[in-house]
């Protein structure tokens, strides 16, 4: 697999009775890159990301995670907590899911569980603040902080979760998602139910990861102004298959996409097409 490849889904498929929701779709990310995945409601975009990050078995097909290292797992092999712990795969839910009783801290915190108790020796002497526990107690709250800061949510550290603003609340999952060391970060519609500003402030957030951590971004997104300022690479499913795939550029203006948002038929693309730019002059 050449090194710039982070993950290559081959020949997937999910079946779920007698509905084939995903039906031998394939496509690569590239390491460093953010991959959008769009498609119209049921296209089957989230079951592709429960294969990706364990939720479901699927039904047929590999999908290949390659590390930064060179290290390589087959996450359809592997169970869920494994997918994030040892392959580096994080992810967000359509529906928000923090802990919103606990502190905006508290939820950073919480996300690095499993390396404090791994430094504790799961013994009650470790945590009680002896040698590695407390060095990696302070890196935790030092990593807590680094993404409190990047999301714009420092000021909010100690208000409980639940009080946030709903796109704070959006950016406080990411930061959490972001506590685990992902090397890929999975996001089910981060933009959805966002107004402009926070949208705006989403872009950023997800802009300076890229930038700045090199971990690479897969994106389910109904929005097409987020999916078409920030993706590198935009690939569509209709009906569980894949309909297109290159830059947003080339997505936006192929007859099948279109054909497939507005829901005709690909032979009668043209013919919206020109209506559409008929309407639009008449609009200048
Ligand atoms: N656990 C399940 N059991 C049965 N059918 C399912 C299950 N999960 C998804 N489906 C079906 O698979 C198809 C694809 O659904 P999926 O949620 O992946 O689409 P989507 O593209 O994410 O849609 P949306 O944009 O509305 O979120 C749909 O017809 C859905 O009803």
């Amino acid at each position: 697999m050449p090194e710039d490849v982070l993950l290559r889904v081959e020949h997937l498929s999910m079946r779920f009775g007698g509905l084939m929701a995903i039906n031998d779709f394939s496509f690569e990310a590239k390491r460093g890159e953010i991959t959008a995945l769009i498609g119209p409601n049921g296209a089957g975009k989230t079951t592709v990301f429960n294969c990706i990050t364990g939720f479901y078995k699927p039904t047929m097909g590999m999908i290949i995670m390659q590390q930064k290292a060179g290290k390589q797992y087959l996450l359809e092999r592997l169970p869920d907590f494994l997918i994030t712990k040892d392959a580096k795969v994080a992810r967000t839910f359509q529906n928000i899911r923090l802990f919103s009783g606990l502190t905006v801290l508290e939820n950073l915190l919480v996300a690095q569980h499993n390396k404090l108790m791994k430094a504790s020796g799961y013994t009650i002497l470790g945590l009680l603040g002896i040698g590695s526990y407390r060095s990696e107690a302070k890196k935790a709250i030092e990593l807590a902080r680094y993404w409190l800061e990047k999301a714009d949510l420092i000021d909010r550290a100690d208000d409980p979760a639940g009080d946030l603003p709903y796109g704070a609340q959006r950016r406080l999952e990411i930061a959490r998602a972001m506590c685990t060391g992902p090397e890929l970060l999975c996001l089910d519609e981060p933009a959805a139910g966002l107004n402009p500003r926070e949208s705006a402030a989403l872009n950023a957030l997800l802009r300076s990861i890229r930038a700045e951590t090199g971990t690479s971004i897969l994106l389910i997104e109904h929005d097409m102004s987020v999916v078409m300022q920030i993706s590198d690479h935009v690939i569509v499913l209709e009906y569980g298959q894949k309909i297109s795939d290159g830059t947003p550029d080339h997505v936006k203006n192929d007859p099948r996409v279109i054909a497939a948002y507005l829901g005709v038929e690909d032979d009668e693309v043209d013919e919206v097409i020109a209506a559409v730019e008929h309407l639009e002059g008449g609009a200048h």
